[in-house]
């Protein structure tokens, strides 16, 4: 923690590139306290709204601003002037004053669930706080009121009115924070929604509405996290091995395997100082000690094993995992860290092809990604089914190891020949499914963007001739069609002859069929799967509601190609 410093932090990284891996880092784990940032103009509704959040979530509510005002108004404050003159012109204070404000009150408080309002507002705000918080919080994610300049500044004006008594609630003080809005913060946000870790809120809507879409957003990661938590729990007990039989040389075999599966280290120690046991010796199947106790979590264990001379490079004769493997299935960073250390190969194989970055990508485990890709794991190798690392992240909708595994394929790709990101985010499964076509299909609208924007192409389709775009609409993910219709995809027939907008009118999807509408869909063309056309089909099924929305969109006249993807 630092004090009040005078001094400028000087920047010396650029927090704002996608590359800095210590700094994905530092956002990824679970035991630190979590931090949601919440940012938007001024006038946007924050405090309003972190006020319901409190409420209803349980967060501590930390204010920048107020936090500044409190500093400002404190007897002695060294800062007092420097705020106030930084306040009414509606620039930003040195980031040293304003994250020492905010670590202190965050110690102050017991909780560990902390909304940080208007904060980071600038380049100097987030590397400020990259440096001395960035490894010590976990940022959530960051909830972005968007509203217009003009509402934001008429309700300033109506709260200074009302006797807010704050000395920027004026029109010349508005005017210079809005630049400073447009100019610093807007930044900070893309910068942060190129991460995949913002959720934009129509701030326009009555704050009961608004509130209705930020528990959305609450929602949505907390169950992205819960569910995390819950593999990485389950990953130490419900493998299939543990209840396989035991065939092994002898008895003491028998109690070194159940010492290995129980954590029993002292156990394991006496056994192995006896003399009487193999320290690999496995099952039938080939399930070694150090197996077991890396699929465990068990760490001292491991640790006891590799000392006394276990083979760390031995595979399950079944399937071909290894310790490795099994400890990046289960999430055990530490064990994987012991694991490379002592000489288990990175990229090691199994049957399938699967490696441990592939199985750590699948089940969320972005520590133990960044622990491989550090150690050099080769984020370009495929399943024999053809998957890679970025398509298991895309199909479970982890968001922060799709940013990760891309930005370590674009710096392979500037160091030598391997692959470019736009052709490694278009790699096909057998079954021709992109990842990009998986996240459209699961409605993970975060993970479609972050592909879109690095370069996915939202025209492959799957061997079947389902397109991205026609599976988000058949599966009525809204927020996913709603990322595809930015990058322009083709809204006529797919090659299966289905259309986007006839999957949604049979689905009576009226939030689709809006935006397929005003993207340019064509309510006329008809699909060859069912020689209907969408605006028939409504007829036929009497969707009067549909109807009415295509006779008065007059974009439903369409122009888009009739010829499929
Ligand atoms: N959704 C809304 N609709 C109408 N008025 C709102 C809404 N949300 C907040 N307000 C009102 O607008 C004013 C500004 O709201 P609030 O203080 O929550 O904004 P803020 O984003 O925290 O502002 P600042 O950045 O200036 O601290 C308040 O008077 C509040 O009552
Ligand atoms: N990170 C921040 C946050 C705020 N300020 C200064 O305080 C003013 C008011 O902030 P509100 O969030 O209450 O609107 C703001 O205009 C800044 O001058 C800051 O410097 N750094």
């Amino acid at each position: 923690m630092f004090g009040l410093l005078t001094r400028r932090i000087t920047c010396v990284t650029s927090s704002l590139g996608l590359r800095n891996i210590n700094y994905i880092k530092s956002i990824m784990s679970d035991e630190l306290p979590n931090v949601v940032f919440v940012l938007g103009g001024p006038g946007a509704g924050k405090g309003t709204q972190c006020a319901k959040i409190v409420e209803k979530f349980q967060y501590v509510h930390l204010s920048a601003g107020d936090l500044l005002r409190e500093e400002r108004n404190t007897e002695g404050s060294a800062f007092g002037e420097l705020i106030e003159n930084h306040i009414r012109n509606g620039t930003i204070v040195p980031v040293e004053i304003t994250c020492s404000l905010l670590a202190t009150a965050m110690k102050k408080s017991s909780q560990n669930k902390f909304l940080i309002d208007g904060f980071p507002r600038n380049k100097d705000n987030l590397d400020g706080w990259q440096k001395e918080m960035g490894s010590k919080t976990n940022v959530q994610f960051v909830l972005f009121f968007n509203c217009s300049q003009e509402t934001c500044m008429e309700r300033c004006l109506q709260r200074g009115a009302a006797g807010s008594g704050r000395s920027d609630d004026n029109e010349e003080s508005l005017k210079k924070r809005f630049q400073t809005y447009v100019k610093d913060t807007m930044a900070i946000i893309e910068h942060y929604d190129a991460l995949g870790l913002v959720r934009k809120i129509d701030a326009s809507q009555s704050p009961d509405q608004v509130f209705e879409d930020v528990k959305k957003a609450f929602e949505y990661f907390k169950v992205r996290s819960e569910a995390n938590r819950t593999r990485r729990w389950c990953g130490s007990r419900s493998l299939s091995f543990f209840n396989m039989s035991y065939k092994k040389e002898s008895l003491s075999d028998v109690r070194l395997h159940a010492a290995a599966r129980q954590g029993n280290v002292l156990a394991m120690r006496h056994l192995l100082d006896s003399g009487k046991v193999h320290i690999d010796s496995h099952d039938k199947d080939g399930t070694t000690p150090l197996m077991m106790a890396s699929a465990a979590g068990h760490i001292e264990c491991c640790r006891e094993l590799i000392s006394q001379g276990a083979d760390p490079t031995l595979r399950r004769k079944e399937t071909g995992a290894s310790s490795l493997f099994l400890a990046a299935q289960g999430g055990f960073n530490d064990i994987v860290s012991l694991l490379l250390q002592s000489g288990a190969p990175v990229d090691a194989r199994c049957k399938d092809g699967g490696t441990a970055l592939m199985v750590a990508s699948q089940q969320g485990y972005t520590d133990v990604c960044l622990e491989l890709i550090n150690s050099g794991a080769d984020v370009h190798l495929q399943m024999k089914d053809g998957a890679t690392s970025l398509f298991l992240a895309s199909q479970n909708g982890h968001a922060k190891i799709v940013s990760l595994i891309l930005s370590t394929v674009a710096s392979a790709n500037e160091n030598n020949s391997s692959l470019s990101v736009e052709e490694m985010i278009n790699v096909r499964r057998l079954d021709g499914a992109t990842p990009l076509w998986m996240a459209a299909q699961m409605g993970f609208d975060y993970v479609v963007r972050l592909l879109l924007r690095a370069g996915a192409n939202p025209n492959i389709i799957r061997n079947d001739g389902v397109s991205p775009l026609l599976k988000a609409s058949q599966k009525g993910h809204v927020d996913a069609v709603g990322e595809l219709l930015q990058s322009n995809p083709h809204l006529g027939l797919s090659q299966n002859g289905d259309s986007p907008l006839y999957a949604a009118v049979l689905r009576r999807n009226v939030p689709i069929i809006r935006i397929l509408l005003r993207a340019g869909a064509d309510a006329h063309l008809t699909t060859t799967r069912s020689l209907l056309s969408p605006k028939a089909l409504a007829e036929k099924l009497r969707f009067w509601e549909i109807i009415q929305l295509f006779n008065t969109t007059e974009s439903y006249e369409g122009s888009s190609s009739t010829s499929p993807v």
